[in-house]
């Protein structure tokens, strides 16, 4: 086993992963930079949510290796996985999974209570980023009593919240409304950037692609040529990752 390179937050060499006999990842090596915001592209069915969940530890790939800060993900037991989720990582998903019973400010706290945060710094915490989301007036609203874009607000609040160093979304603007998804996409890239949040981002959206440093694409569970660069120093950035 090799350590990645240092200046990797993120570092993955030849992931595998399949559902029964379907293969969703057939050997995807890739390198994220601190900071960065990068773009996984590609058709339906390609492998980007996989790609995501095997980076963020949610699934143990089958085949390969995940690194975190120079530290193996892909050897670590289930509980230890959940923890550094917890901890490091943030997940912002394609549709609102908010806890009906609770309040958007509530729903937004969650992470940081659960991290062990007290309950006012919480509150304040996450009433800061529900502002910051333009759902501050929804504070005291439970799920059923929002609308499917105030939803998604809140749950990426919810996962800004934490400020954690790797946030993993996916596809979250597509239940949005096309100027929705527009002001959400600068308000988390801006967000990421003055937090130093390394954002790796699943996405169909050309719009999303734009906001990126840099993007990959995937065909058939592997990197194809398709990913553009979309920042000067995209090339140098590109060649730090491996791709088979
Ligand atoms: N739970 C599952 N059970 C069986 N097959 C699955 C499952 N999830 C994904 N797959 C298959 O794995 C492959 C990769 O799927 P994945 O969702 O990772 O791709 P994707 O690029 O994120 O697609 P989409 O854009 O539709 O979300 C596809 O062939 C898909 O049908």
């Amino acid at each position: 086993m090799v350590a990645p390179p240092d200046n990797d937050i993120l570092w993955a060499r030849g992931l595998h992963h399949s559902y029964g006999t379907g293969t969703a990842l057939a050997g995807v090596s890739l390198g994220v930079r601190e900071g960065e915001i990068l773009a996984v592209t590609g058709p339906r069915g390609s492998g980007k949510t996989t790609l995501l969940r095997c980076l963020s530890g949610q699934f143990a790939p089958s085949e390969g290796e995940v690194w975190f800060n120079s530290s193996p993900v892909h050897t670590l037991g289930a509980r230890h996985r959940e923890r550094l989720r917890l901890d490091r990582f943030g997940w912002i998903d394609t549709q609102p999974h908010l806890v009906a019973e609770l309040t958007a400010w509530e729903n937004a706290a969650l992470p940081l209570l659960l991290r062990g945060e007290g309950g006012r710094a919480a509150r304040n915490t996450a009433a800061e980023w529900l502002d910051r989301l333009d759902v501050g007036d929804c504070t005291r609203r439970r799920p059923a009593q929002l609308d499917q874009s105030q939803r998604q607000r809140v749950a990426i609040a919810r996962a800004l919240a934490t400020t954690p160093q790797v946030l993993f979304a996916d596809e979250p603007t597509a239940p949005l409304h096309r100027a929705d998804a527009t002001q959400v996409l600068r308000t988390l890239t801006t967000a990421a950037r003055s937090h130093q949040i390394t954002v790796v981002l699943a996405t169909h959206d050309p719009e999303a692609t734009s906001l990126a440093d840099r993007t990959v694409a995937l065909l058939d569970g592997r990197r194809s040529r398709g990913g553009a660069a979309s920042a000067p120093d995209a090339e140098s950035r590109a060649a730090c990752s491996l791709s088979v």
